[in-house]
């Protein structure tokens, strides 16, 4: 039904009424006032009724967001020219922004206005999700001593610990597939469960060290807290706000592996804590280089964390290093699959390089451009740079994101516009890639870039990292254990897709999950 014409219908009959003599004239003056306030109730409960219909319509379309998120950003996206543009979610409303100058504006609005952490606090419930982590919704209350502790010090340990996570992942994976059914002579793998193990296990390693990664309860609930916080998550935030903290607090206390992983790394951290006030003391104590420790020593030297501080940090730490690292990992090897041209120069490459790269935590150009081309074409998040508003906030256009509604980016249709990405819906792996590395293949693989990037590099056409200062910290981490996992792959098997209906992943709201019944047959190589 179109509005706009019932308002007009509604006009013009006012207007004929006024025009009518003849009527006047046979009522009494009683009357007619009888019939124009009969009339003006009439028109006011029209009214009413559009509006009711009018919030029933955005209520519904809000709540499509949840199924068709993807589509609804993109659709916003090819029609705003660039300008900002509205999207409502049942629990929120989202303002898109894509110039480089709006998404300026974001990058430098005071943490009291726009907030990357409230954002975060709404996704994950850390109330029902953390033990109880009632973190601030300004980003640095309490200190960003866990960017230097992500970003500098485990990024600096990567040569410490690579030869051995790679011995590591070698063997699990061994050890996994040997566990999948066998199916006409081959062993076929749901591969999404088997990356998502494999990610738990090395960050258990690089995070916590190897003896924590060995204590099985420990490394269960490692796995099954990132699905648990997922769907608890997501329930609190559908609910009505009267009725979530009931709700919320009933399935948080059903949640058994946020127990687990605090109850372990607590004494730990506790232990920790009392070496750092020995060491103050001028005692000799133990050196650690883990994350329990790196956060610890990064915290504010004024207001030192306590132990069960540094744990709920780890905890909201662990649930975004495991998540968006399995699923680009998952869809980088659909890719794999889907193209198989590219395992021989890749497998070639980490013949030569694989050593270098153990012993950097850099290199592989190949396998880093065809990981970016597969983070670009299925992103896990169609949404980045989420910032939610603390106090009014004004863009240059005018337009105005209020308090409690989020800014962020569009961030998968960015990476699809022919604007920025020569043929943006092909699959090329090696588009980020420096040409000169490809003139030795007699392929006819394409640079199409006009100049060469890494996984790692940030910028207004690549928003998978978020953008500007508050760029992933995680990222040389997170890009080294995919190289991981796919190098040891390319390294020791070949793999091939068990053919089936359907698409490959799922959607929801603005976020693709592989789904969990893709099938991959890893063959090994014959030496
Ligand atoms: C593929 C994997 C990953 C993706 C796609 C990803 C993506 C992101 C994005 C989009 C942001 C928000 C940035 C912004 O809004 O500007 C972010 C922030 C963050 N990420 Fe990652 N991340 C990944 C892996 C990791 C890992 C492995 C860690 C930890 C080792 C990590 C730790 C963090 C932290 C602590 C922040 C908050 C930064 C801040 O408050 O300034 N991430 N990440």
């Amino acid at each position: 039904m179109d509005l706009f014409n019932w308002t007009t219908e509604t006009d013009s009959a006012t207007a004929s009424h006024a025009q009518l003599p003849w009527l006047t004239a046979t009522l009494t003056k009683a009357q007619v006032w009888s019939i124009t306030a009969f009339l003006a109730v009439l028109l006011l409960s029209s009214s009413l009724n559009i509006k009711a219909f009018q919030f029933a319509l955005h209520y519904v379309k809000s709540w499509k967001y949840l199924f068709k998120g993807q589509k609804i950003i993109q659709e916003g996206y090819d029609k705003s020219n660039g300008q900002p543009y509205e999207v409502y979610a049942p629990d929120n409303r989202y303002v898109f922004v894509s110039s480089p100058k709006h998404i300026k504006e974001l990058d430098t609005a005071p943490d009291t206005v726009l907030s990357l952490q409230a954002a975060s606090k709404q996704m994950l419930q850390p109330v029902y999700t953390m033990q109880k982590f009632n973190w601030f919704d300004r980003r640095g209350t309490e200190g960003v001593g866990f960017i230097r502790a992500l970003r500098t010090l485990l990024t600096n340990n990567l040569p410490q610990i690579l030869p051995d996570l790679s011995a590591i992942i070698r063997s699990r994976m061994m050890e996994l597939r040997e566990s999948h059914k066998t199916v006409n002579g081959e062993k076929q793998s749901p591969v999404y469960p088997m990356v998502v193990k494999l990610v738990v296990l090395s960050n258990a390693v690089s995070f916590f060290g190897k003896d924590l990664a060995k204590d099985e309860k420990f490394m269960e609930s490692a796995l099954e807290y990132i699905e648990q916080t997922l769907i608890c998550a997501e329930i609190v935030r559908l609910l009505p706000k009267f009725i979530a903290p009931t709700i919320g607090n009933f399935i948080g206390r059903r949640l058994k592996a946020q127990d687990v992983i605090f109850n372990t790394l607590l004494p730990i951290a506790e232990q920790r804590v009392v070496e750092r006030s020995l060491k103050a003391a001028g005692q000799e104590v133990p050196q650690h280089a883990d994350c329990i420790q790196w956060i610890l020593e990064t915290s504010p030297r004024q207001n030192p964390w306590s132990a069960s501080r540094v744990v709920h940090e780890l905890m909201a730490i662990w649930f975004g290093s495991v998540h968006a690292v399995s699923t680009t990992i998952t869809f980088a090897i659909h890719d794999l699959c889907l193209h198989p041209e590219y395992a021989e120069p890749l497998r070639k490459e980490c013949v030569q390089g694989y050593a270098e790269f153990e012993r950097t935590g850099t290199g592989l150009p190949l396998l880093d451009s065809f990981i970016k081309e597969s983070a670009r074409l299925t992103p896990v998040e169609a949404q980045s740079t989420r910032r939610s508003a603390l106090q009014p906030f004004k863009l240059s256009d005018g337009t105005m994101v209020g308090v409690g509604d989020w800014a962020c980016t569009p961030v998968r249709a960015i990476m699809q516009s022919p604007e920025f990405y020569p043929s943006p819906l092909e699959f090329n792996g090696f588009r980020f890639a420096d040409p000169s590395l490809l003139e030795d293949e007699k392929t006819s693989f394409k640079v199409l870039q006009p100049k060469p990037s890494k996984l790692t590099d940030c910028d207004n056409t690549f928003h998978v990292w978020g953008t500007g200062r508050m760029a992933c910290p995680g990222r040389f981490y997170a890009t080294a254990v995919m190289k991981v996992i796919l190098g040891q792959i390319l390294l020791h098997y070949d793999c091939d897709m068990v053919p089936q209906k359907g698409h490959r992943y799922m959607e929801w709201r603005s976020t693709i999950l592989p789904r969990q019944d893709v099938l991959v047959v890893f063959k090994p190589l014959e030496n």
